[in-house]
């Protein structure tokens, strides 16, 4: 990988995953510097992994070849609107924010950089994180593969074709794992309600999912309704689980919640 300097601007959940990725991956931790307003974040950033810390934007930019913009995204106007106020020429903009696409973003900079925008998910923080990218065609080569191979420290990364993808890597990837806790919480607390005691839920329920999830990464050849099919014995347990989900329009359900997350994504650029 390419080492250049990068800048953290917001040193939070998703900030602490990439980084924790790129050192253990041998990417050298004085050529990364996180930036926040509290020093709490940043104490801990340092202790663990020996990078450069700061409570001040602009020092952090001035630093640093790569920015990575990485607070909420009701914030952002107001951070990149003050990165603003210095010289950013030569520098290279990564967003990991959801919903604020590129045009608006270079708005708020106030200039034509170069800028890849990322949507990781928190598994990244056990390097298990899935990263969709989209760069305009105007951004060089090497930049691309710099970012690729920072986000790919943390788990997959995969470019997408058009910007409007990145809303559906959103509700597939960047939300889903919540989805998926979601789906295990009700589980859990229904084992409960049938008498099983905490503990053992949540075992049950964490050991099938892990199992699950391996099951369809290590069977990439196989249709995702086969695998389903291999647990569903007929005239058994689960055929009369999964009747009840599609009677229950489980399709549907899902289809809509991804559906509204994406125009989430979508206000969100009009909104912030
Ligand atoms: N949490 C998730 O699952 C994912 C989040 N994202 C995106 O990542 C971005 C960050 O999300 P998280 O890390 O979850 O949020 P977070 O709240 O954990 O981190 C944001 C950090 O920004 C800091 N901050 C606030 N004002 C600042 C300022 N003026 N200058 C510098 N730092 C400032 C906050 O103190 C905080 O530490 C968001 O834009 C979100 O859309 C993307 C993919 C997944
Ligand atoms: O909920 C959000 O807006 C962010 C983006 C994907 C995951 N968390």
């Amino acid at each position: 990988m390419q080492q250049r300097r990068i800048a953290f601007i917001g040193a939070g959940n998703m900030t602490a995953a990439i980084i924790s990725g790129l050192v253990n991956s041998g990417y050298p931790s004085n050529l990364i510097t996180a930036s926040n307003p509290s020093p709490q974040k940043l104490d801990k950033l340092a202790e663990r992994h020996g990078i450069n810390t700061t409570q001040d934007n602009h020092h952090a930019v001035a630093e640093s070849d790569v920015i990575v913009l990485a607070v909420k995204p009701q914030l952002m106007e107001q951070v990149c609107q003050d990165l603003a106020k210095q010289s950013l020429a030569g520098k290279v903009f990564v967003s990991i924010a959801a919903g604020i696409n590129s045009e608006r973003l270079l708005d708020m900079l106030g200039g034509h950089y170069p800028l890849i925008r990322t949507m990781p998910n928190t598994p990244s923080l056990l390097s298990k994180g899935m990263t969709g990218l989209f760069a305009q065609d105007s951004v060089d080569e090497s930049d691309k593969t710099f970012v690729f191979d920072m986000m790919s420290s943390v788990g997959e990364a995969i470019w997408v074709k058009k910007e409007s993808d990145i809303d559906i890597v959103i509700a597939t990837a960047g939300s889903s794992p919540a989805y998926f806790f979601l789906f295990l919480e009700a589980m859990q607390n229904h084992a409960m309600a049938l008498g099983m005691d905490k503990n053992t839920s949540r075992k049950l329920v964490q050991q099938a999912m892990l199992g699950a999830a391996e099951m369809v990464c290590h069977n990439e050849d196989l249709e995702l309704s086969e695998l389903r099919a291999q647990v569903t014995s007929k005239g058994g347990t689960t055929a009369k689980a999964i009747e009840s989900f599609q009677s229950d329009q489980l399709t549907d359900l899902v289809a809509k919640a991804m559906d509204a997350a994406i125009k989430r994504a979508q206000q969100m650029t009009q909104q912030f």
